[in-house]
């Protein structure tokens, strides 16, 4: 349903959006290049940064609405619809003057509430299509704030890109995949066309497909991948840009999952096991239950005696043993330390509740 509304929307969903280009507008050379050999590849639309948020100044920031001009042209060569990241009033502008086709947020516009406002009344009276991306912290009401001030300026025509978001724990990707912030987005709006920006999370072209499939298997509409006729010698984003045959390819691999299945040994037997998984959930809240009537009595102690709420060292033995215990039993350790840590706050919350009457 929501690939059918991108359709609506004009841009080719079918089986699967595509927004692919590279990561900046270098010269009209590069942009026509790459829009021929994208055309062939049944691309939703041709995209290119022309103004480039860099997290340090001193490299390359886009070429500026000059690029706007070169992208017009791939536009009239190819047939190829156009789209850019806007991220101030002025760039919104520029890219209505040039009749640009789509039009994105970048994640560091989404964490300002006031960007994103502006940018919204600027593009009162139009009705582009506009994706927003996540914001760089995983804050999912931000980004949802973001499609409900675009919304609130009477634009209709609204997805999302999901392109993680930064941490300091993740090696292996630019941005960690953080997979619960897109699934919450499509939980709370189910008919907001959903996007996946691979080329952003993995920040190396080599990890790109099994990330892109990844977001199938997570029934995203699209993709949006960065391609370069010669990423080597990219101006920005050099490690994760495909050429156009890698693109190619990587969508050639692609498996499209369905959502659900007509066959009945399939719907019987995944009956059954849900049911198993509502039995263990219920014996897992049961206990979580209990565990927090232990951890109330306990506060009851140690407000009679004055003792502190938190006990730094018990806390600290229990969550290496929990880890330890969680890797036997085939559990990762950042999930056993997420999900320990929630139960700590939790039992915080309950025995500081009796004890400051929150
Ligand atoms: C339950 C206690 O209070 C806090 C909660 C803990 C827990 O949930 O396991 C552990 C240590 C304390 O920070 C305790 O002191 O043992």
């Amino acid at each position: 349903m929501r690939k059918q509304v991108l359709n609506e929307w004009g841009l080719k969903a079918d089986p699967l959006f595509l927004a692919a280009g590279p990561c900046s507008a270098e010269s009209e050379e590069q942009v026509l290049e790459t829009a021929k050999a994208l055309a062939e590849a049944g691309v939703s639309f041709l995209r290119a940064g022309i103004w480039k948020p860099r997290t340090r100044p001193g490299s390359f920031e886009g070429v500026g609405p000059e690029g706007l001009v070169w992208l017009e042209r791939a536009r009239a060569e190819t047939g190829l619809k156009i789209g850019t990241e806007v991220a101030e009033p002025a760039h919104v502008e520029a890219c209505l003057e040039h009749r640009l086709d789509v039009l994105w947020i970048g994640a560091r516009t989404t964490t300002n509430p006031f960007s994103v406002q502006a940018i919204a009344d600027a593009l009162k009276g139009t009705d582009i299509p506009v994706f927003v991306k996540n914001p760089m912290s995983a804050d999912v009401a931000l980004w949802m704030g973001a499609v409900e001030r675009l919304a609130n300026a009477g634009l209709t025509r609204l997805g999302a890109i999901h392109r993680g978001v930064s941490s300091s724990l993740e090696m292996r990707y630019r941005n960690a995949p953080a997979w619960k912030m897109p699934i919450e987005l499509m939980r709370c709006m189910p008919d907001l066309p959903m996007i996946c920006d691979p080329s952003h999370i993995c920040g190396k072209a080599g990890l790109i497909p099994a990330i892109a499939q990844e977001a199938m298997d997570l029934l995203f509409d699209g993709l949006m991948i960065e391609v370069h006729p010669n990423p080597p010698e990219a101006l920005s984003d050099a490690a994760q840009q495909l050429t156009p045959k890698q693109f190619s390819e990587l969508i050639d691999g692609l498996q499209l999952p369905h959502e659900k299945s007509e066959s009945s040994s399939f719907i019987h037997r995944m009956s059954a096991l849900r049911d198993g998984v509502d039995e263990l959930d219920s014996q897992m809240l049961e206990l979580l239950g209990r565990r927090m009537d232990v951890v109330r009595e306990m506060g009851a102690l140690k407000r009679e005696q004055n003792i502190s709420t938190l006990q730094l060292d018990r806390w600290t033995e229990i969550l290496q043993d929990r880890v330890t215990r969680g890797e036997l039993l085939n559990l990762s350790e950042p999930f056993v330390q997420q999900l320990m840590q929630s139960i700590h706050e939790e039992a915080i919350r309950q025995q500081e509740k009796d004890r400051i009457g929150l």
